[in-house]
């Protein structure tokens, strides 16, 4: 591609209508195209640009983005996907024919434990819609088992799911980690970050002695390179990053040894063992056995739509597995918790029990959930799987939330208790989601199975003890679908629909709401830490006479101020101060901050913690959403001084900016061609998003006072 020439002269990698892949942090990256060079927005000082503005692709939410730099670690051609095919390029029969060969050679690699057959997906998405793959389409998953590499933090089984397309080997395949871990370069949903990827690959195609190894064996030597050998590719990681995820997993791995001999009943640990015909409900077996729709139906109760139950466990078992838990508890290993206000529980894939976990998953579960939610429910790629427990005196219940995963199954393994109901609302973001549905009474050995997106909590347990197993599994290619785009987006702040009435009371947050205190009183001092703090419903969306908690006389404490006051106090220097770093920068982008802000709802698949403010606990969700409170909280103070000494506040703003802009300029250099060296190393800003004028759901429909309010301006 010719490279852009700017009206100043300077030469930019990309011209407007290239199709670029835009780093967007932890999401990874979006593909979309150049609409822009040179962007500006209307308040930046005079010769102020961003290299590029970019159109999303409506897989990846279609919104309007700017990079603010030109640098390969944030802005970078498209690579060839697996999921865009190029018609002309499709061969199923080439394919299939390339791949049994390569698998054979490929189970003589060294590291290779297993290689599948290709198998059909159960779905996949061609870049907006989801399909039922046939034999003539593809795409095909290989199921790979590696030892990680030796000496490295990494040194296990490792699962992997490769996906090839019917191009292959003409466009690349798409490796994906099943298994849980923590690495800087495995996203968090498993899929191996592209850019390294291909890099790794370049760094093997230097090696010319490798000329005659297949494509897949090469991809699995990359992946061992990229997984031993990072320190390789450190023109285009972050070397902290790194160290980080690798000092995370080694902990993981050192409970899971020192707990190996302590274990209580071994099949527990076993993936051939564990989950075998007498560990199951009777009735579970026989549907599974058939694997029919009316096999499934028959042991399915429709508890209220969209939520099912179904027995699946001896009493045995359960036990057994309460006992396992028991003795891990005992073993006072450190593990971690499935989130800030689950004290008790444990993270149990991080304890050793991931293989026979992943049995349960795929073998088992996955099939339920195909029946239940076709689509969505089709194809897993990865769970997190941990264990709940709740006992008088300890942890009580669980405030109301919705999960970040696209289904949750919820099995109950005991004790002796009362109390504890499963109360559903309605889906996030929806008219009804403050409305209650279901009040679900658990039972032993049953399994209760919803969606992530539906708000519910548990209610106290007054008597005994009880801890359930709970698997959140998800679905990469619904999450590359429009389906999930357009879910999504109709999160966001702007995507929630006006409620319709008050909330029932047993549907309200403690840690959401920003009505509990009208309703609810708050039982215990830490509770009360929430008060004036929430963020639901936003403002567009509160129903008619809605009243916050200080409106109605809530005392919410003299110092507090709710997260969308502080929004509103904080964003206009957070916009200025914060420009390169990766946060909002313009009015433009307020839709996106308050996204973020309101994004806290729901409860992130790896930390498992709790996003909500004043809630505490040690996961790095968690620490990751309080730094944003604090930058949020020192901009404010920032904010109320700069009020104080109103004369002097733009003198005052332009000067921040100008330090900003320095402290910017190290890290981006100048903005002419391609970047590489010393500051390329430096961690790089995400994208930043600017509201797209057509692309927010429904954004027109809702009254223009409504939406005057929501964006504070
Ligand atoms: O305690 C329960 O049954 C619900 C647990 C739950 O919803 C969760 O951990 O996400
Ligand atoms: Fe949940």
């Amino acid at each position: 591609m010719e490279p852009a020439v700017a009206s100043d002269g300077g030469s930019l990698r990309f011209a407007v209508g290239a199709r670029v892949s835009c780093n967007m942090g932890r999401e990874g990256w979006a593909s979309g195209e150049i609409v822009a060079t040179r962007y500006r927005e209307d308040h930046w000082p005079p010769g102020k640009t961003a290299p590029y503005q970019v159109k999303l692709d409506l897989a990846f939410g279609g919104a309007l983005i700017y990079a603010p730099a030109d640098f390969p670690q944030v802005i970078r051609a498209e690579l060839p996907s697996t999921f865009s095919v190029p018609e002309e390029d499709s061969n199923p029969e080439r394919t299939l024919e390339v791949l049994h060969k390569e698998i054979v050679r490929l189970r003589d690699e060294p590291g290779v434990i297993h290689v599948s057959e290709p198998e059909l997906m159960g779905v996949a998405e061609d870049g907006t819609e989801l399909f039922v793959p046939r034999g003539d389409t593809g795409p095909w998953l290989v199921s790979v088992v590696i030892q990680g590499p030796a000496g490295s933090p990494y040194e296990r089984r490792l699962r992997l799911l490769v996906k090839v397309n019917s191009a292959y080997p003409l466009t690349p395949p798409e490796v994906r980690v099943q298994s849980w871990l923590h690495h800087a370069l495995v996203k968090q949903d498993g899929v191996v970050d592209e850019a390294a990827f291909a890099e790794a690959l370049s760094k093997l195609e230097e090696d010319k002695s490798d000329d005659s190894a297949s494509k897949l064996c090469r991809t699995m030597r990359a992946v061992l390179l990229l997984l031993g050998h990072p320190e390789q590719l450190s023109e285009i990681v972050d070397m902290d990053d790194v160290q980080d995820a690798a000092k995370a997993n080694a902990k993981c791995l050192k409970t899971i040894s020192e707990y190996g001999s302590l274990r209580r009943h071994q099949f527990l640990f076993n993936e051939e063992e564990a989950f075998s015909k007498d560990m199951f409900d009777p009735r579970f077996w026989t549907a599974y056995a058939a694997n029919t729709a009316e096999a499934w139906s028959s042991i399915l109760t429709e508890e209220a739509s969209e939520v099912y139950s179904f027995p699946i466990f001896t009493e045995g078992f359960c036990k057994d597995f309460v006992e396992e838990l028991d003795s891990f508890h005992a073993s006072g290993l450190p593990a971690r918790r499935p989130n800030s206000m689950n004290n008790y529980g444990v993270v149990v894939n991080e304890i050793g029990m991931e293989p026979a976990l992943d049995r349960l998953v795929h073998s088992f579960l996955q099939l339920v959930a195909h029946h239940l939610f076709p689509g969505v429910g089709s194809h897993f790629d990865r769970h997190h799987t941990f264990v709940v427990r709740y006992k008088v005196g300890e942890d009580l219940g669980l405030d109301m939330h919705t999960d970040d995963s696209d289904v949750t199954f919820n099995i109950c393994l005991g004790k002796d208790f009362k109390g504890a109901g499963l109360q559903f609302c309605g889906n996030q973001g929806a008219a009804n989601h403050r409305h209650a549905s279901l009040l679900y009474q658990h039972k032993l050995g049953h399994c209760v199975v919803h969606r992530g997106h539906r708000r519910h909590g548990a209610d106290d347990i007054t008597e005994g003890e009880r801890l359930n197993l709970i698997v959140w599994t998800r679905n990469i290619e619904y999450r590359r679908s429009r389906e999930w785009s357009r879910y999504n987006l109709q999160l966001q702040s702007s995507g929630y629909r006006q409620e319709s009435g008050p909330p029932d009371k047993v549907c309200l947050s403690y840690t959401h709401d920003r009505d509990y205190g009208v309703f609810k009183e708050y039982k215990t001092q830490k509770m009360m830490q929430n008060c004036g703090r929430g963020w639901c419903p936003p403002r567009h969306a509160e129903y008619p006479d809605f009243l916050p908690e200080d409106a109605a006389g809530v005392n919410t404490g003299t110092d507090k101020r709710s997260t969308v006051e502080w929004f509103e106090l904080g964003t206009n220097l957070l916009y200025k101060l914060f420009a390169k770093m990766g946060t909002p920068s313009g009015s433009k982008n307020q839709n996106l901050f308050m996204d973020r802000l309101l994004g806290k709802d729901v409860r992130s698949f790896d930390g498992g913690a709790y996003m909500g403010p004043g809630v505490a606990g040690a996961d790095l969700g968690y620490q990751a959403q309080k730094e944003k409170e604090r930058q949020l909280e020192k901009a404010q103070k920032h904010q109320e001084v700069s009020e104080f000494r109103r004369a002097a506040s733009d003198h005052r703003i332009d000067k921040a900016m100008t330090k900003t802009d320095k402290v910017a300029q190290t890290i981006s250099g100048p903005e002419v061609g391609p970047q590489v060296g010393p500051q390329a190393k430096k961690r790089m800003p995400s994208f930043v998003k600017v509201k797209s004028k057509e692309d927010v759901f429904d954004e027109k429909k809702e009254p223009d006072s409504k939406r005057a309010r929501v964006e504070g301006n």
